[in-house]
């Protein structure tokens, strides 16, 4: 997918280009036309006079406080890729233009008193390690209850926080709620378990008035069922006590939904069905306010663009809100991201794709495909601390596996895709209920999906990416909670081995040096054709 196409329908509505259109501007501009420079301006030019030597005196102490306060918040900001005056500062210069006595002491207090909150809100990210970039960011939530003082948000919502047994806000959601809220879009990279779903979900929430009149309010596209599903389950208990319209497009409703008389506040859905009930049953989204991209690099991998285009096409609301989070952000989806979104503040937590601190990762050789199956088994006998997440390449694979460890004492489950929604459901509800200790996964549930308990993940086949290493792993060490992650390679993995290694270096695990003095691969993408999984000796 071109990558116009896509920034012309996100950014369809959203921006006025001055210089190009200065002739039209002036038609409806009241006044004296300003020059194409002067509209592309960021500031009105001022117009100059003679100063006496006293105003001049003042105008220079004046310009130090300026410059003071400017290298204060650029410093204090550390990660600024826009360079640029924070919304306070703009303020205290509209102050500065005062003159009389009065005037001026009342600029001065109030310039105090931003120097405090921008001093405050900068200490606020440094503790939690939130990186911001991008221009009058607002400031990081100190706790849940800041969002009835400072943002009107009803009580019974904070309420349903803390019936949930959330207290402290993650860090991802200290900084996304206040940006969403501000009506400000958004770009977000924080670990996985880190909470980013309450980050999107909530600003809708406080935003949108429940029981819908008028169309769809808000749209979030995941890249799986599971996860699709999972989110309603959140955004319900969220939304406790009150009659919001939370709606998942299932198979069934896209296929044949009456959309004319629906009521919906919040529409989840994967890409594809969200597209078809748009082209083939006329779900109207025109009336959508946020479109969130959970996954969303997932979401712009090759084969989803399009449909993504589409559907970002049809949310043709001029002041929809678009947010996109994800635990990895690739510079090319960052990139394209910067030039499509409107005045978007970036938001990374910890340092960029990274794993979460909270997981005890190792890497095991395991020779061939046979090792591999000793190796889990040998694992298993020693110690099996349930719940356990086994991942593999394929669904054949999957079912291999799974045929391997029935004969085992082991109570396995599987789930890929080619089981039916019940059948997929069922996988996962049985492993969080505990009636299931190991479920051998494909790809389908590496993403999003929070099972809080997970103790251990073991890549029985190596991830084909970093991103994937991310998210698979992430299964564990949720919420807060410990995990452990182990990764099993043959010789076939052994030159993909030095990128996946970087990430346990970078989150502080041992690897040994023979590992890193390995060459990194360029190549982005690892995917080996591997032996089938089983015990029974080959023929040869
Ligand atoms: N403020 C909070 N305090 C305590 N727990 C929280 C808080 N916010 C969210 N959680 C819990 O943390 C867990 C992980 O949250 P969530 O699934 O949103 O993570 P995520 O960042 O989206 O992860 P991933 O990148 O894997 O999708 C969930 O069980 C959620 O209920």
């Amino acid at each position: 997918m071109e990558n116009s196409k896509l920034s012309s329908a996100l950014f369809a509505g959203t921006h006025f280009n001055r210089k190009r259109f200065s002739a039209d501007f002036a038609r409806f501009h009241q006044g004296p036309t300003p020059s194409p420079a002067a509209l592309c301006a960021p500031f009105p030019e001022k117009k100059r006079k003679r100063k006496s030597g006293k105003a001049k005196a003042k105008k220079n102490q004046k310009k130090r406080a300026e410059a003071a306060i400017a290298s204060s918040s650029d410093a204090v900001e550390g990660f600024n890729v826009f360079k640029g005056l924070t919304a306070k500062n703009d303020e205290l210069r509209s102050e500065k233009v005062e003159t009389g006595k009065d005037e001026d002491s009342v600029a001065v207090r109030r310039r105090k008193e931003i120097e405090r909150e921008i001093e405050r809100a900068a200490v606020l990210r440094k503790r939690f390690d939130i990186h911001i970039a991008g221009q009058n960011v607002p400031a990081p939530l100190e706790s849940f209850e800041e969002l009835i003082s400072r943002y009107g948000c009803d009580s019974y919502l904070v309420g349903n926080l803390s019936k949930l047994g959330f207290h402290e806000p993650t860090p991802i959601q200290r900084q996304a709620i206040p940006i969403l809220l501000s009506g400000r879009e958004c770009f977000a990279c924080a670990p996985t378990g880190s909470g980013k779903t309450l980050a999107f979900l909530f600003p809708l929430l406080m935003k949108i008035k429940p029981g819908s009149k008028g169309g769809v309010k808000a749209v979030i596209l995941c890249p799986t069922r599971e996860l699709a599903a999972q989110t309603v389950r959140e955004c319900k208990k969220l939304a406790k006590g009150r009659k919001y319209y939370i709606k998942l497009m299932t198979k069934d409703l896209s296929k044949s939904g009456n959309f004319k008389d629906m009521h919906c506040d919040i529409l989840v859905s994967t890409p594809l069905r969200l597209d078809h009930a748009v082209k083939k049953r006329d779900l109207d989204l025109s009336s959508v306010e946020y479109l969130v991209l959970d996954e969303s690099d997932k979401l712009f991998e090759l084969g989803f663009v399009e449909v993504i285009d589409s559907v970002v096409e049809a949310c043709s609301n001029p002041s929809i809100i678009r947010s996109l989070f994800s635990a990895t952000l690739p510079d090319s989806i960052e990139a394209l991201a910067r030039t499509i979104m409107h005045d978007a503040i970036r938001i990374i937590v910890g340092r960029k794709n990274s794993a979460s601190s909270l997981i005890k990762q190792k890497l095991i050789f395991a020779g061939t495909e046979r090792g591999k199956l000793l190796a889990l088994r040998q694992s298993f006998q020693e110690s099996l601390n349930p719940p356990v997440l086994i991942f593999v390449q394929s669904k054949e694979r999957a079912k291999e596996l799974y045929k391997e460890l029935a004969f085992d004492d082991v109570r396995a489950d599987v789930i890929h895709a080619d089981l039916n929604e019940q059948q997929r459901q069922d996988a996962v509800d049985n492993l969080r209920a505990g009636k299931t200790w190991v479920l051998i996964a494909t790809e389908v549930i590496a993403r999003g999906m929070d099972f809080k308990g997970v103790n251990c993940v073991i890549n029985y086949d190596f991830p084909e990416s970093v991103a994937a290493y991310i998210h698979r792993i992430g299964r564990s060490g949720r919420a807060g909670r410990s995990g452990e992650a182990i990764t099993f390679f043959t010789e076939e993995d052994k030159p993909f081995l030095r990128n996946i290694a970087n990430v346990l270096v970078s989150s502080g695990c041992e690897v040994p040096p023979w590992i890193m003095a390995l060459p990194k691969l360029k190549r982005k993408k690892h995917r080996v054709d591997r032996d089938p999984i089983s015990t029974i000796p080959d023929e040869d």
